[in-house]
């Protein structure tokens, strides 16, 4: 592995404790559709307890908390620090891991392999050792740091980061910056996020003549359907290849893939009928829309191109059936600024530098977090995982994180933590708005 070997101001045993709290929390079986909140929820309210901090455990839905960490600065009235995780993880198929998803194996490379492991247990735990490591060489915040843990991100996050974001507690709290998560970097820049996609969901429905399979004929639904699909596809590559050659990332393309085809007429004998031709057709689509993009073309392209209602196609779009998008009130999409008015980004980009780490250009995150309720609001919120030199492995089998990368990752946080606790933009801790 290219991660480099701890420091040494870390004892080995510090270490495999630190490890091994890490790989407790992998354990918890809180993968969606029934995660065990009740066990997450005891783990870690006992180390917030280990931490000597006070811990609220917050239910807007029965079964689903929250968990609210907070350490309290030295001054209060200035707007707080988030430090956001999710507790609930994707599902895993056990039997195409080389190690079990829930064992949190540690091979003898050094990579921990569990579901969670990069999206998004390290970063709660990481908030947390970083907290435990500042606590013990005597360091106090000034503004109060909330580390907060909420339920079903996976799921849309309607029942964790949403209600919380518009309940009277969230608004006592006077936070006045989010920290999310970001992702994995095969090389050895880390990923700052400030915006991401809005996820479109389109379902196009093209209907026809029914007929003999063997017949040659026009304006069948099959046919009609997959003439939109070679044009969806077309536009596909058009935008894949903006990536391809280096012109775009990830976040300033739209992407589509196919989520599902339906069609044909079931048989109880040979599992459809063969030597019918059906009289309807439908795919689903994962759409993800930059801020940027022109909605309005992309949805006349839908109407015109995709599935024209001259070609007996029709369409169902929702902006994932959900209240909180990437828009604010009157269209415009919300993102967080990356200039000198938000002195947080800035805070950011010099405090993984001082700790060691290389930062790559702010990016728009590809799919949804739980950052939009918050930018939503109007605050500023980054999403930013700590992973370098590490593959994108989120969702996928053989989710793994390598330990350096997760003990280094503690350190940036550390740094991070420190600058944002300490930060007064009136100046008291030395350094004016200007100078960030
Ligand atoms: C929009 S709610 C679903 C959120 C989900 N987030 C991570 O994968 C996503 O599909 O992007
Ligand atoms: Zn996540
Ligand atoms: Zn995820």
């Amino acid at each position: 592995s290219s991660s480099s070997s701890s420091s040494s101001s870390q004892s080995s045993s510090e270490e495999s404790n630190i490890i091994s709290r890490f790989q407790q929390y992998l354990q918890i079986k809180t993968d969606q559709p029934t995660p065990n909140y009740t066990q997450s929820t005891i783990f870690l309210t006992n180390q917030a307890k280990s931490l000597s901090l006070q811990s609220q455990t917050i239910e807007f839905v029965s079964g689903k908390p929250l968990i609210l960490i907070k350490w309290e600065g030295t001054n209060p009235e200035l707007s707080s620090i988030m430090l956001y995780s999710h507790t609930d993880v994707v599902p895993a198929e056990h039997d195409k891991w080389v190690h079990h998803p829930f064992e949190a194996h540690l091979d003898s490379d050094g990579r921990i392999y569990a579901r969670g492991s990069q999206d998004m247990k390290c970063v709660g735990l990481q908030y947390l050792e970083a907290v435990r490591r500042l606590k013990g060489w005597g360091f106090q915040p000034k503004r109060n740091v909330y580390v907060l843990f909420a339920p079903d991100e996976e799921i849309g996050g309607h029942d964790g980061a949403e209600k919380f974001s518009l309940s009277e507690v969230f608004r006592g709290l006077n936070v006045g910056i989010v920290l999310d998560e970001g992702l994995a970097s095969p090389d050895e820049h880390y990923r700052a996020f400030y915006a991401e996609r809005s996820p479109w969901w389109l379902v196009i429905k093209a209907v026809g003549a029914p007929g003999h399979g063997s017949k040659l004929y026009d304006n069948s639904a099959m046919e009609n359907l997959l003439k939109s699909i070679e044009i969806i596809r077309r536009y596909r590559a058009s935008q894949f290849d903006l990536i391809k050659a280096g012109l775009k990332a990830d976040g300033d393309v739209v992407s589509i893939n196919m989520a599902f085809l339906k069609a044909g007429t079931p048989s109880p004998t040979t599992g459809y009928v063969m030597n019918l031709q059906p009289s309807e057709a439908e795919a689903g689509f994962d759409i993800r829309v930059p801020p940027t993009a022109d909605t309005e073309s992309l949805e006349r392209r839908i109407a015109e191109e995709w599935a024209p209602s001259w070609r007996n196609m029709s369409f169902r779009l929702g902006q994932f059936q959900q209240k909180v998008s990437v828009y604010d009130a009157s269209g415009k999409p919300v993102i967080t600024k990356t200039d000198s008015s938000n002195p947080w980004w800035a805070l950011l980009e010099n405090a993984v530098q001082e700790a060691g780490g290389k930062l790559g250009k702010p990016e728009i995150f590809p799919a949804s977090t739980d950052a939009r309720y918050f930018r939503n609001l109007g605050l500023p919120a980054i999403g930013f995982s700590p992973m370098a030199n590490t593959p994108i492995l989120l969702h996928d089998h053989n989710e793994y994180l390598h330990k350096d990368e997760y003990l280094k990752g503690i350190k940036i946080y550390e740094s991070i933590i420190k600058a944002y606790a300490s930060f007064d933009e009136h100046g008291s801790d030395g350094r004016s708005k200007d100078e960030l």
